[in-house]
């Protein structure tokens, strides 16, 4: 999941490929039903069922390119059935669903609730993967509003989910150094940054009782994603394996962070990115 253009099909492809040098099989279902084109082979495409084109063509519906994308996933939400034989029954299986980026699907509309239901009765464990633009995010206003929004989703969802920063390699050493302090952000001191340029003190006041939330309850932290580094790619693939508990009646698996030092391995992947 993720806002438009944050890098969810880069995401799905670029995980296909690392999986499969690991010789390990990963599925992707597109369910963007406006999706136009993708660079990875898909086990299931929602646009057999049903494509926003249609219905926005549609004279006795007439929606627009939202309501229809809407309308389409409502419809998907009735035809889970369609799904289920989609999927098959594969031994194993690790499943991407590359998702729609609007945010309503996320925030007030039942349906991505309704599937993750419907997989858990399936028996898949469903891990959410929030991706937010890394280049969207080297302001702190900026970072308020991509972490509200991964926050939305991981409320209304109900399931564990890792949130990561795409797009790192498209940072210059200096805002690689600057962004590090976001990814497992001390809102408090954020707090300073972003209030200072607000002059209304009731705004000033709902911005520092939100970042205060955020940090009490440390519910917000992302991983960096570089699509270059097969490290960065690793440590994102391990803590959904341990979030899931992938693999564990083959072996069981923390991802390094946990039982080393808890922000190492972000440290040492800065390290070798500005040191360079
Ligand atoms: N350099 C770089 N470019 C990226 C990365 N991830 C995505 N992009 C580029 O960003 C653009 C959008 O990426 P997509 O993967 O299509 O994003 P999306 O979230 O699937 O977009 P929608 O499905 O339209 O919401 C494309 O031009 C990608 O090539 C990345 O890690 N590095
Ligand atoms: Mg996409």
């Amino acid at each position: 999941m993720g806002p438009a253009g944050s890098g969810k099909s880069t995401y799905c492809s670029t995980m296909v490929q690392h999986c499969e040098a690991l010789g390990r099989a990963v599925q992707v279902v597109n369910l963007d039903p406006a999706a136009e084109l993708f660079s990875y082979p898909v086990m299931a495409d929602i646009r057999e069922l049903i494509e926003v084109d249609d219905v926005m063509e549609d004279e006795s519906l007439r929606f627009g390119p939202n309501g229809g994308l809407v309308f389409c996933m409502e419809y998907f939400a009735n035809n889970f059935n369609w799904l289920e034989e989609s999927l098959g029954h594969v031994e194993d299986d690790y499943i991407l669903f590359d998702c729609p980026g609007q945010i309503e699907l996320y925030t007030h509309l039942p349906v991505m609730k309704q599937l993750v239901e419907q997989l858990q009765q399936w028996e898949f464990r469903v891990c959410g993967v929030f991706l937010v633009d890394s280049q969207f995010m080297v302001e702190s206003f900026k970072f308020i509003s991509g972490i509200l929004a991964a926050l939305s989703a991981m409320i209304s969802l109900e399931i564990p989910q890792i949130n990561i920063m795409t797009k790192m390699d498209l940072l210059s050493k200096k805002a690689k150094k600057e962004i590090e302090k976001y990814l497992d952000p001390d809102m408090y001191s954020m707090i300073e940054d972003s209030t200072n340029v607000l002059k209304s003190k009731m705004f000033k006041k709902l911005t520092k009782s939100i970042c205060g939330l955020i940090d009490d309850y440390g519910m917000v932290r992302f991983l960096p994603f570089d699509r270059s580094d097969e490290e960065s790619i690793n440590i994102v693939l391990q803590h959904i394996d341990f979030t899931i508990q992938y693999g564990e009646d083959l072996e069981f698996k923390e991802p390094k962070e946990c039982e080393e030092d808890k922000s190492a391995l972000v440290d040492e992947y800065f390290q070798d990115h500005v040191d360079e």
